[in-house]
């Protein structure tokens, strides 16, 4: 087993739900076997990656001072641009060489959630460049009803109800995220790394990645191997969040980014992550007398700013106030 399962996922978008449960069972197997899998047949058209890919170019490639007018270390919501080293995934290596732009769910200062100060709730900050905004909150918008597919697939081979994620993914917290990896400037990869081993916190993540290459994820040796580009594709993977969820029948894996020498990469994970009252507590199913839940229930929004406080050096007291359920 030294490669990737690739899902297609066409027979999901079937009005004929004959075809519903054996894709089911594909993703089903993945997530057990891997927590990562490639999906094809999905509705994202090559034009809108190329659109996205554009204006990820376009945006990393202006000055410092205009990308940080949206600095997201400014920010209490945790949306906009990410300088390079503002990350580190992996505690034991210097911080990533990456810089990112964030987006979430845009909810105006008068929303009730925002006026109660909720972490993580509020409006988004985008760059000024033209297009930008609606393109982002289209895709931001396709890719949570993709997610959304993908959960409800989940909940077939589960045995959970249909809608079961569809009322827990209604105004989420999931995040649409654009990465720039500058090319490596060493030849060892061991001290200069795009993004540093980790795994995800959240639910789901679907990943574009375009045709640099880079990606690794870790394999049951400990072993890394490589997830290459496939056109066409997004990568799938399970987080923390979804293992804890599942009592760890789904897998969250880790994995890495070594940037290719002399070529810029560019990704485009989208977290998909439920509402922050969710409460996520072992799924109906996946615990019986043998296989008892083994994590207490905990709430979305505490276990991600849990998980923020650790990649994140300015998020740590926020982190550990939640961490303690201050
Ligand atoms: O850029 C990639 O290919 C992966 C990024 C990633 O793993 C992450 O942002 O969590
Ligand atoms: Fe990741």
């Amino acid at each position: 087993m030294n490669s990737l399962p690739i899902i297609d996922i066409s027979p999901l978008y079937a009005a004929d739900p004959a075809g519903w449960p054996a894709v089911a069972k594909q993703i089903d197997q993945a997530c057990r076997d891997w927590g990562f899998f490639y999906i094809e047949g999905h509705p994202i058209s090559a034009a809108r990656i190329a659109e996205l890919k554009a204006a990820a170019i376009d945006f990393f490639a202006r000055p410092a001072e205009e990308k940080l007018r949206i600095d997201i270390t400014q920010t209490e919501h945790h949306r906009g641009y990410g300088a390079i080293a503002t990350e580190q995934l992996d505690p034991s290596k210097p911080s990533d060489l990456k810089e990112t732009f964030d987006m979430g769910l845009h909810l105006p200062t008068e929303h009730p959630d925002v006026l109660a100060g909720k972490p993580l709730r509020g409006p988004n900050r985008h760059p000024h460049i033209a297009g930008w905004q609606a393109l982002m909150e289209q895709h931001y918008l396709d890719m949570h009803e993709l997610s959304k597919t993908l959960l409800r697939a989940m909940t077939l081979a589960l045995g959970i109800e249909r809608d079961f994620f569809d009322q827990r993914f209604d105004q989420p917290i999931s995040v649409l995220r654009m990465i720039h990896y500058p090319p490596r400037q060493t030849a060892s990869c061991a001290e200069q790394q795009g993004a540093g081993a980790h795994t995800d916190y959240g639910c789901v993540t679907l990943l574009y990645q375009d045709n640099a290459g880079g990606l690794q994820v870790q394999n049951l040796q400990g072993e890394w191997i490589d997830a290459p580009p496939i056109d066409g594709t997004f990568v799938v993977n399970i987080g923390d969040m979804m293992a804890r969820w599942s009592n760890d029948n789904y897998k969250s894996t880790p994995h890495r980014v070594i940037s290719p020498l002399g070529v810029d990469r560019y990704s485009m994970p989208f977290f998909a992550e439920p509402h922050p009252d969710t409460e996520i507590s072992c799924l109906p199913g996946c615990q019986d007398a043998a296989h008892p839940a083994k994590y207490a229930p905990i709430s979305c929004s505490d276990y991600m700013l849990s998980r923020f406080a650790e990649t994140y050096a300015y998020r740590r007291e926020e982190g550990q106030a939640a961490a303690s359920g201050a």
